[in-house]
């Protein structure tokens, strides 16, 4: 009996010692160990821990109670209300009996008579929002899309050339993923950038030929940065095949004039480059008058016969603008000029994926079909539109003033977008401090910046910028009412830190 229970205890001994693991963190993927993101990077993950430390009854060792997420352009986390007529009709669509005669006195006590008859429309052409939609997007949603770009831009639109996608992200990835054919593809990306595109870069193995725009300008676009980034990247023997513009930009907030379009769309036709165009900041603009939103569409087909060719990829998301439907997961692209054949891959790798959520797509068709003049919600969904609008204008001048207050920072006014990117001026000491500590000194800053303020930024570092300077990049979507307070935590924060690392 002693043996038997002997070998019972060595047998489990044996087995308690934990097998190999089959996959191991050197096993896996290679390309994905290579995906950087810092949106949600560092700074976040250390913010999300400081919430958990905060959440907990005792006491903590803060000078705050709450934490900001300053990181991301997530505007509903910050409190942004949604938009009243989005939200019934996208309701209405979740439980469909709601729309039943017998319910329609109660229902009509709480909605108004537009929506009952949007949703009555859109589950007319989808049926049940449980159900796959068309892999490319509900082709009514996509003819309303359409018909949004042509009354946008004046040049018709052709729903077949639009896909609907979950965010802009799916739309940008799938695309990037088409033209990545070998990891000697180059695609030409701004600097400072949104760190999807190195991101996905880096996952399909392509890379990065970066060029930079222009803080002293407005972070403006100078052509010969572009000529220049690209004879760098030909000169590695690269085939660069693409460029993407974001504009309004991400983190820099630039919007691009006419003219400067028309030279970046001349200098794509004569390098033969595709040229992507992200465009989902392009409500968020906050200077309609000197710097006014243009599709890279509109141009293209403004431009005449030599650029009828002109080959385009254009993208839009329900995440920005005065909608802020991040968690939706609505976007789409439209494919301008694109052949036919790619069009029938790109709806294959759609099928793959069997079609985008519904509720998303939905938020698209009413981002581009919302209520118009003469409709019962037309008065209250523009005035609650036009809060939010003067809201972040205010939100954005007002961060960017405390900014620039700061000791050694500079930071341009946001044309669009919902960020601002101010440069740093750090002592050396902090410098050496941070390399001590194993960081960048932006990072190092940044972190320093969310245990005294609670504040969550972007190191600039998580989107390029140019040797030897810093930055970092905050959203102006805290609510106006904590914006003061915010700021002076900010001002008190960083007088601090210069004083600790004071050369
Ligand atoms: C320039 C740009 N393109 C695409 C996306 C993706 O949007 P979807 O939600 O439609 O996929 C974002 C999101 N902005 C990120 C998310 O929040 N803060 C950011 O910088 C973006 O800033």
């Amino acid at each position: 009996l002693k043996i038997s229970k002997l070998n019972m205890s060595v047998s489990n001994h044996v087995q308690s010692a934990s097998p190999a693991k089959i996959l191991t963190y050197e096993s896996i993927n290679p390309h994905v160990k290579r995906v950087e993101y810092a949106v949600r990077g560092e700074l976040a993950i250390r913010a999300e821990q400081i919430k958990d430390e905060l959440s907990k009854e005792n006491s903590h060792n803060y000078d705050f109670d709450a934490v900001v997420n300053c990181n991301i352009g997530n505007p509903q986390q910050l409190k942004q209300k949604p938009i009243t007529f989005f939200r019934q009709v996208a309701s209405l669509t979740e439980y469909p009996d709601l729309l039943l005669p017998e319910n329609r006195e109660q229902v009509e006590a709480l909605y108004p008579t537009d929506a009952i008859e949007r949703a009555q429309k859109l589950l007319k052409e989808i049926g049940s929002v449980g159900a796959y939609s068309h892999s490319q997007g509900i082709h009514y949603i996509r003819n309303n899309v359409a018909k949004f770009i042509e009354e946008r831009d004046g040049y018709p639109a052709n729903p077949n050339d639009i896909f609907l996608t979950q965010g802009a992200s799916a739309g940008v990835q799938a695309v990037l993923q088409l033209i990545i054919t070998h990891s000697n593809v180059g695609i030409m990306i701004p600097i400072p950038q949104y760190p999807l595109y190195t991101a996905t870069l880096a996952l399909y193995d392509a890379q990065p030929v970066p060029y930079y725009l222009n803080e002293e300008e407005d972070w403006g676009l100078d052509l010969s940065q572009l000529a220049s980034s690209l004879s760098v990247g030909r000169s590695k023997g690269l085939d660069v095949r693409a460029l993407v513009i974001i504009n309004p930009g991400n983190p820099t907030g630039q919007c691009l004039t006419e003219h400067n379009m028309r030279e970046i769309v001349d200098f794509c036709h004569n390098e033969h480059i595709v040229l992507l165009a992200d465009e989902v900041y392009q409500t968020n603009i906050y200077q309609p008058d000197e710097r006014p939103f243009h599709s890279f569409k509109k141009v293209i087909r403004s431009m005449g016969k030599k650029y009828e060719r002109f080959e385009l990829f254009s993208f839009h998301s329900v995440s920005k603008g005065m909608i802020g439907e991040c968690g939706r997961r609505g976007g789409y692209y439209e494919c301008t000029n694109i052949d036919s054949r790619i069009i029938e891959e790109l709806y294959k790798m759609a099928s793959v994926s069997l079609c985008p959520n519904v509720q998303g797509q939905i938020m698209v068709d009413l981002m581009v079909q919302p209520p118009k003049r003469g409709d019962k919600s037309y008065t209250s969904y523009q005035k609650e539109l036009n809060e939010i609008y003067e809201s972040l204008r205010r939100r954005s001048m007002k961060l960017s003033e405390c900014f620039n207050q700061l000791e050694g920072v500079t930071c341009n006014n946001a044309q669009g977008s919902m960020y601002l990117f101010p440069q740093l001026r750090l002592p050396q000491k902090a410098i050496e401090a941070a390399h001590q500590a194993g960081k960048k000194p932006d990072e190092f800053y940044c972190l320093a910046m969310l245990d005294a303020t609670g504040v969550c930024v972007v190191p600039g570092s998580g989107f390029g910028q140019k040797n030897g300077t810093w930055h970092f990049r905050s959203t102006f979507l805290p609510p106006e009412e904590l914006l003061d307070g915010f700021c002076i935590k900010l001002q008190k924060f960083h007088n601090e830190f210069l004083e600790k690392y004071c050369d």
